[in-house]
Protein backbone atom coordinates (compact mmCIF):
# COMPACT_ATOMS: atom_id res chain seq x y z
CA UNK A 1 0.00 0.00 0.00
CA UNK A 2 1.41 3.21 -0.83
CA UNK A 3 0.31 6.67 0.23
CA UNK A 4 -0.99 7.71 -3.38
CA UNK A 5 -2.50 4.29 -3.80
CA UNK A 6 -4.00 4.45 -0.27
CA UNK A 7 -7.67 3.42 -2.06
CA UNK A 8 -9.36 0.59 -0.45
CA UNK A 9 -11.11 -2.28 -2.44
CA UNK A 10 -12.48 -4.88 -1.79
CA UNK A 11 -10.44 -7.30 -3.23
CA UNK A 12 -7.14 -6.79 -1.41
CA UNK A 13 -6.77 -7.65 2.29
CA UNK A 14 -6.21 -4.20 3.44
CA UNK A 15 -4.72 -3.00 6.90
CA UNK A 16 -7.73 -2.35 9.72
CA UNK A 17 -7.19 0.79 11.24
CA UNK A 18 -6.52 0.48 15.04
CA UNK A 19 -8.42 3.77 15.33
CA UNK A 20 -11.81 2.22 13.52
CA UNK A 21 -14.46 0.95 15.48
CA UNK A 22 -13.83 -3.03 15.53
CA UNK A 23 -14.51 -3.92 12.21
CA UNK A 24 -12.15 -4.69 9.18
CA UNK A 25 -11.50 -1.88 7.37
CA UNK A 26 -12.59 -2.77 3.98
CA UNK A 27 -14.25 -0.82 1.57
CA UNK A 28 -17.47 -3.01 0.34
CA UNK A 29 -18.11 -0.40 -2.88
CA UNK A 30 -17.84 -1.55 -6.42
CA UNK A 31 -15.26 0.74 -6.98
CA UNK A 32 -11.97 1.11 -5.80
CA UNK A 33 -12.33 4.76 -4.65
CA UNK A 34 -12.11 7.24 -2.10
CA UNK A 35 -15.91 7.15 -0.91
CA UNK A 36 -15.82 6.34 3.06
CA UNK A 37 -12.61 4.32 4.24
CA UNK A 38 -15.08 1.30 5.29
CA UNK A 39 -17.64 1.58 2.50
CA UNK A 40 -19.60 3.31 4.83
CA UNK A 41 -21.51 5.99 2.32
CA UNK A 42 -20.70 9.47 3.09
CA UNK A 43 -24.15 11.19 3.60
CA UNK A 44 -24.73 14.13 0.70
CA UNK A 45 -23.05 17.00 1.22
CA UNK A 46 -25.41 20.40 0.55
CA UNK A 47 -27.58 18.16 -1.77
CA UNK A 48 -24.75 17.28 -3.72
CA UNK A 49 -23.89 13.62 -4.28
CA UNK A 50 -21.30 12.40 -2.52
CA UNK A 51 -22.09 8.85 -2.07
CA UNK A 52 -20.46 6.05 -3.40
CA UNK A 53 -22.24 5.35 -7.35
CA UNK A 54 -24.88 2.54 -6.92
CA UNK A 55 -24.88 -0.40 -8.52
CA UNK A 56 -26.79 0.78 -11.43
CA UNK A 57 -24.47 3.35 -12.02
CA UNK A 58 -21.97 0.79 -12.55
CA UNK A 59 -23.76 0.72 -16.46
CA UNK A 60 -23.07 3.93 -16.89
CA UNK A 61 -19.54 3.85 -15.45
CA UNK A 62 -19.06 0.81 -17.69
CA UNK A 63 -20.23 2.73 -20.23
CA UNK A 64 -17.72 5.00 -20.07
CA UNK A 65 -14.98 2.47 -19.54
CA UNK A 66 -15.28 1.29 -22.13
CA UNK A 67 -14.11 4.63 -23.93
CA UNK A 68 -11.13 4.45 -21.45
CA UNK A 69 -12.45 7.39 -18.88
CA UNK A 70 -11.91 6.00 -15.55
CA UNK A 71 -14.25 8.79 -14.61
CA UNK A 72 -18.08 9.35 -15.33
CA UNK A 73 -18.31 12.85 -17.23
CA UNK A 74 -20.98 13.96 -14.54
CA UNK A 75 -17.91 13.22 -12.10
CA UNK A 76 -15.33 15.41 -14.40
CA UNK A 77 -17.88 18.36 -14.78
CA UNK A 78 -18.75 18.41 -10.76
CA UNK A 79 -14.92 18.42 -10.16
CA UNK A 80 -13.69 21.02 -12.66
CA UNK A 81 -16.84 22.95 -11.29
CA UNK A 82 -15.53 22.22 -7.53
CA UNK A 83 -11.89 23.38 -8.51
CA UNK A 84 -13.20 26.63 -10.04
CA UNK A 85 -15.00 27.56 -7.39
CA UNK A 86 -12.09 26.85 -4.49
CA UNK A 87 -9.82 29.11 -6.47
CA UNK A 88 -12.26 31.60 -6.75
CA UNK A 89 -12.74 31.53 -3.42
CA UNK A 90 -8.72 31.47 -2.93
CA UNK A 91 -8.96 34.88 -4.63
CA UNK A 92 -11.80 36.26 -2.61
CA UNK A 93 -10.19 34.97 0.59
CA UNK A 94 -6.91 37.03 -0.54
CA UNK A 95 -9.20 40.03 -1.65
CA UNK A 96 -10.88 40.07 2.09
CA UNK A 97 -7.62 40.46 4.01
CA UNK A 98 -6.25 42.77 1.40
CA UNK A 99 -9.05 45.29 2.09
CA UNK A 100 -9.41 44.95 5.48
CA UNK A 101 -5.69 45.17 5.96
CA UNK A 102 -5.93 48.80 3.56
CA UNK A 103 -8.90 50.03 5.71
CA UNK A 104 -7.14 49.38 8.83
CA UNK A 105 -8.93 46.99 10.03
CA UNK A 106 -6.13 44.48 10.66
CA UNK A 107 -2.31 44.94 10.80
CA UNK A 108 -0.79 43.02 8.43
CA UNK A 109 0.56 40.44 10.68
CA UNK A 110 -2.70 39.91 11.71
CA UNK A 111 -4.02 39.46 8.39
CA UNK A 112 -1.65 37.24 7.03
CA UNK A 113 -2.13 35.18 9.92
CA UNK A 114 -5.45 34.77 9.48
CA UNK A 115 -5.40 33.87 5.84
CA UNK A 116 -2.74 31.34 6.94
CA UNK A 117 -5.11 29.43 9.56
CA UNK A 118 -8.19 29.55 6.64
CA UNK A 119 -6.68 29.33 3.85
CA UNK A 120 -5.62 25.45 4.32
CA UNK A 121 -8.86 24.61 6.90
CA UNK A 122 -11.34 26.15 4.21
CA UNK A 123 -9.81 24.01 1.44
CA UNK A 124 -10.30 20.59 3.17
CA UNK A 125 -13.68 21.90 4.20
CA UNK A 126 -14.28 22.01 0.33
CA UNK A 127 -12.60 18.61 -0.46
CA UNK A 128 -15.97 16.87 0.17
CA UNK A 129 -17.54 18.78 -2.67
CA UNK A 130 -15.58 17.22 -5.32
CA UNK A 131 -16.67 13.89 -6.77
CA UNK A 132 -15.83 10.12 -5.54
CA UNK A 133 -13.99 9.32 -8.49
CA UNK A 134 -10.51 8.57 -8.87
CA UNK A 135 -9.41 11.28 -10.59
CA UNK A 136 -10.95 14.13 -7.70
CA UNK A 137 -7.85 14.52 -6.05
CA UNK A 138 -6.58 15.57 -8.54
CA UNK A 139 -8.56 18.19 -9.38
CA UNK A 140 -8.40 19.20 -5.54
CA UNK A 141 -4.80 19.83 -6.01
CA UNK A 142 -5.13 22.09 -9.13
CA UNK A 143 -6.56 24.43 -6.25
CA UNK A 144 -2.99 24.82 -4.11
CA UNK A 145 -1.09 24.36 -7.78
CA UNK A 146 -2.44 27.64 -9.18
CA UNK A 147 -1.77 29.30 -5.89
CA UNK A 148 1.91 28.15 -6.13
CA UNK A 149 2.49 29.16 -9.90
CA UNK A 150 0.83 32.49 -8.77
CA UNK A 151 3.34 32.64 -5.17
CA UNK A 152 5.80 31.86 -8.02
CA UNK A 153 5.16 34.74 -11.03
CA UNK A 154 4.68 37.30 -8.09
CA UNK A 155 7.13 36.20 -5.97
CA UNK A 156 10.23 36.19 -8.90
CA UNK A 157 8.77 39.36 -9.80
CA UNK A 158 7.45 38.34 -13.09
CA UNK A 159 4.43 40.18 -12.41
CA UNK A 160 3.27 42.24 -9.52
CA UNK A 161 0.00 41.47 -7.20
CA UNK A 162 -0.29 43.92 -4.67
CA UNK A 163 -3.15 42.28 -2.86
CA UNK A 164 -1.10 39.14 -2.89
CA UNK A 165 1.84 40.66 -1.18
CA UNK A 166 0.00 43.12 1.53
CA UNK A 167 -2.05 39.83 2.52
CA UNK A 168 0.45 37.04 2.33
CA UNK A 169 3.92 38.62 3.37
CA UNK A 170 5.13 40.17 6.43
CA UNK A 171 6.70 43.56 5.01
CA UNK A 172 5.37 43.32 1.20
CA UNK A 173 8.64 41.98 0.24
CA UNK A 174 7.83 39.67 -2.70
CA UNK A 175 10.99 37.58 -2.19
CA UNK A 176 8.81 36.55 1.45
CA UNK A 177 6.20 34.96 -0.86
CA UNK A 178 8.91 32.17 -1.85
CA UNK A 179 9.51 30.72 1.53
CA UNK A 180 6.75 30.33 4.01
CA UNK A 181 3.72 30.32 1.40
CA UNK A 182 5.20 28.44 -0.97
CA UNK A 183 5.96 25.64 1.28
CA UNK A 184 2.58 25.92 2.65
CA UNK A 185 0.81 25.75 -0.69
CA UNK A 186 3.43 22.53 -1.34
CA UNK A 187 2.48 21.04 1.58
CA UNK A 188 -1.13 21.59 0.32
CA UNK A 189 -0.58 19.72 -2.96
CA UNK A 190 0.96 17.14 -1.22
CA UNK A 191 -1.49 16.09 1.18
CA UNK A 192 -4.28 16.45 -1.53
CA UNK A 193 -2.70 13.97 -3.60
CA UNK A 194 -0.75 11.13 -1.36
CA UNK A 195 -3.99 11.10 1.71
CA UNK A 196 -6.70 12.79 0.47
CA UNK A 197 -10.38 11.73 2.15
CA UNK A 198 -8.93 8.54 2.23
CA UNK A 199 -6.85 8.98 5.62
CA UNK A 200 -7.54 10.95 8.71
CA UNK A 201 -2.98 11.67 8.57
CA UNK A 202 -3.37 14.51 5.80
CA UNK A 203 -6.04 16.40 7.71
CA UNK A 204 -4.38 15.95 10.69
CA UNK A 205 -1.12 17.56 9.57
CA UNK A 206 -3.26 20.51 7.57
CA UNK A 207 -4.88 20.93 10.83
CA UNK A 208 -1.77 21.06 13.13
CA UNK A 209 0.19 23.61 10.44
CA UNK A 210 -2.83 25.78 9.45
CA UNK A 211 -4.72 25.79 12.91
CA UNK A 212 -1.78 25.13 15.60
CA UNK A 213 0.95 27.06 13.71
CA UNK A 214 -1.28 30.55 12.47
CA UNK A 215 -2.70 30.38 16.51
CA UNK A 216 0.58 29.74 17.87
CA UNK A 217 1.96 33.16 16.14
CA UNK A 218 -1.36 35.53 17.07
CA UNK A 219 -1.09 33.92 21.14
CA UNK A 220 2.73 34.37 21.01
CA UNK A 221 2.71 38.02 19.76
CA UNK A 222 0.14 38.71 22.01
CA UNK A 223 1.03 36.66 25.24
CA UNK A 224 4.33 35.48 24.99
CA UNK A 225 6.21 37.67 27.55
CA UNK A 226 7.37 34.07 28.97
CA UNK A 227 10.09 33.12 26.28
CA UNK A 228 11.09 29.10 25.80
CA UNK A 229 14.67 28.79 27.26
CA UNK A 230 16.07 27.01 24.48
CA UNK A 231 14.66 30.07 21.67
CA UNK A 232 13.83 33.08 23.45
CA UNK A 233 12.45 33.66 19.92
CA UNK A 234 9.30 31.58 21.18
CA UNK A 235 7.26 31.74 24.25
CA UNK A 236 5.43 29.32 26.53
CA UNK A 237 2.19 30.96 25.48
CA UNK A 238 2.48 30.59 21.38
CA UNK A 239 3.77 26.59 21.95
CA UNK A 240 0.62 26.15 24.02
CA UNK A 241 -1.46 27.93 21.51
CA UNK A 242 -0.43 25.42 19.07
CA UNK A 243 -0.88 22.33 21.23
CA UNK A 244 -4.27 23.21 22.29
CA UNK A 245 -5.09 24.40 19.10
CA UNK A 246 -3.17 21.89 16.64
CA UNK A 247 -5.28 19.52 18.88
CA UNK A 248 -9.06 21.35 18.27
CA UNK A 249 -8.33 21.78 15.02
CA UNK A 250 -7.12 18.10 14.18
CA UNK A 251 -10.19 16.74 15.83
CA UNK A 252 -12.69 19.11 14.49
CA UNK A 253 -11.84 18.16 11.02
CA UNK A 254 -12.10 14.39 12.09
CA UNK A 255 -15.16 14.78 13.03
CA UNK A 256 -16.54 16.67 10.14
CA UNK A 257 -15.10 14.20 7.89
CA UNK A 258 -16.67 11.16 10.61
CA UNK A 259 -19.92 13.19 10.09
CA UNK A 260 -20.24 12.85 6.66
CA UNK A 261 -19.19 9.05 6.43
CA UNK A 262 -15.49 9.27 5.49
CA UNK A 263 -14.11 7.74 8.34
CA UNK A 264 -15.65 5.84 11.64
CA UNK A 265 -13.20 6.47 14.07
CA UNK A 266 -12.47 5.26 17.69
CA UNK A 267 -12.75 8.37 19.51
CA UNK A 268 -10.53 7.32 22.31
CA UNK A 269 -7.63 5.90 20.86
CA UNK A 270 -7.85 8.70 17.85
CA UNK A 271 -8.06 11.50 20.10
CA UNK A 272 -4.81 10.12 21.98
CA UNK A 273 -2.95 9.72 18.95
CA UNK A 274 -4.15 13.21 17.57
CA UNK A 275 -3.04 14.83 20.79
CA UNK A 276 0.44 13.03 20.28
CA UNK A 277 0.60 14.15 17.13
CA UNK A 278 0.05 18.14 18.05
CA UNK A 279 2.35 17.56 20.86
CA UNK A 280 5.54 16.39 18.78
CA UNK A 281 4.44 19.20 15.97
CA UNK A 282 4.61 21.63 19.04
CA UNK A 283 7.62 20.61 20.04
CA UNK A 284 9.46 20.66 16.55
CA UNK A 285 7.69 23.63 16.06
CA UNK A 286 9.34 25.53 19.17
CA UNK A 287 12.94 25.31 17.85
CA UNK A 288 15.64 27.49 17.04
CA UNK A 289 15.12 25.77 13.40
CA UNK A 290 13.78 28.59 11.47
CA UNK A 291 16.77 29.61 9.80
CA UNK A 292 17.44 26.50 8.52
CA UNK A 293 14.31 24.65 7.59
CA UNK A 294 11.15 26.59 7.62
CA UNK A 295 8.10 25.50 10.14
CA UNK A 296 5.77 24.86 7.42
CA UNK A 297 8.04 22.40 6.45
CA UNK A 298 9.35 20.84 9.53
CA UNK A 299 6.20 20.79 11.29
CA UNK A 300 4.18 18.98 8.50
CA UNK A 301 7.04 16.81 8.36
CA UNK A 302 7.13 15.82 12.14
CA UNK A 303 3.82 15.48 12.02
CA UNK A 304 3.71 13.42 9.13
CA UNK A 305 6.26 10.85 10.98
CA UNK A 306 4.33 10.66 14.25
CA UNK A 307 0.66 10.15 12.35
CA UNK A 308 2.33 7.50 10.32
CA UNK A 309 3.15 5.72 13.03
CA UNK A 310 0.19 6.12 15.37
CA UNK A 311 -2.41 5.41 13.09
CA UNK A 312 -0.81 2.21 11.30
CA UNK A 313 -1.08 -0.82 12.54
C1 LIG B 1 0.17 33.28 4.53
C2 LIG B 1 0.30 31.86 4.20
C3 LIG B 1 1.40 31.16 4.53
C4 LIG B 1 2.55 31.76 5.27
O1 LIG B 1 2.93 30.89 6.29
P1 LIG B 1 3.92 31.45 7.44
O2 LIG B 1 5.21 31.83 6.75
O3 LIG B 1 3.23 32.60 8.04
O4 LIG B 1 4.10 30.31 8.38
C5 LIG B 1 -0.82 31.19 3.44
C6 LIG B 1 -0.72 31.46 1.92
C7 LIG B 1 -2.05 31.11 1.29
C8 LIG B 1 -2.04 31.14 -0.24
C9 LIG B 1 -1.58 32.43 -0.78
C10 LIG B 1 -3.46 30.85 -0.75
C11 LIG B 1 -3.79 29.36 -0.58
C12 LIG B 1 -5.24 29.11 -1.00
C13 LIG B 1 -5.65 27.66 -0.79
C14 LIG B 1 -4.80 26.71 -1.58
C15 LIG B 1 -7.10 27.45 -1.19
C16 LIG B 1 -8.06 28.17 -0.25
C17 LIG B 1 -9.49 27.98 -0.74
C18 LIG B 1 -10.53 28.43 0.25
C19 LIG B 1 -11.93 28.17 -0.26
C20 LIG B 1 -10.35 29.87 0.65
N1 LIG C 1 5.62 28.93 19.65
C1 LIG C 1 5.57 30.22 19.24
C2 LIG C 1 5.35 30.56 17.89
C3 LIG C 1 5.32 31.90 17.52
N2 LIG C 1 5.47 32.86 18.48
C4 LIG C 1 5.43 34.29 18.14
O1 LIG C 1 5.02 34.46 16.79
C5 LIG C 1 6.07 35.07 16.01
C6 LIG C 1 6.12 34.46 14.64
O2 LIG C 1 6.33 33.07 14.79
P1 LIG C 1 6.97 32.26 13.57
O3 LIG C 1 8.36 32.73 13.37
O4 LIG C 1 6.75 30.81 13.81
O5 LIG C 1 6.08 32.80 12.37
P2 LIG C 1 5.89 32.08 10.98
O6 LIG C 1 7.23 31.60 10.53
O7 LIG C 1 4.94 30.93 11.28
O8 LIG C 1 5.29 33.14 10.14
C7 LIG C 1 7.34 34.79 16.81
O9 LIG C 1 8.35 35.73 16.50
C8 LIG C 1 6.83 34.92 18.23
O10 LIG C 1 6.69 36.28 18.58
C9 LIG C 1 5.68 32.52 19.83
O11 LIG C 1 5.82 33.39 20.67
N3 LIG C 1 5.72 31.20 20.18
Amino acid sequence: MTLLSFTPSSRLPVPTFSTVRRQPFVSTTHHPQSCGLLGSKPIPLFGLRTHCPAPYDVSIRSKFLSFGLSASVEDLIRDAGATAAVIGGAYVLVFIFDNLTERKLLNQGLSRKLVHILSGVLFMLCWPIFSTSTEARYFAALVPLVNCLRLLVNGLSLASDDRLNKSVTREGNPEELLRGPLYYVLVLIFCALAFWRDSPIGIILLAIMCGGDGVADIFGRRFGAVKIPYNPQKSWAGSIAMFVFGFLFSTGMLYYYSALGYFQLDWTSTMQKVALVSLVATAVESLPTTKVVDDNISVPLASMAVALLSFSN
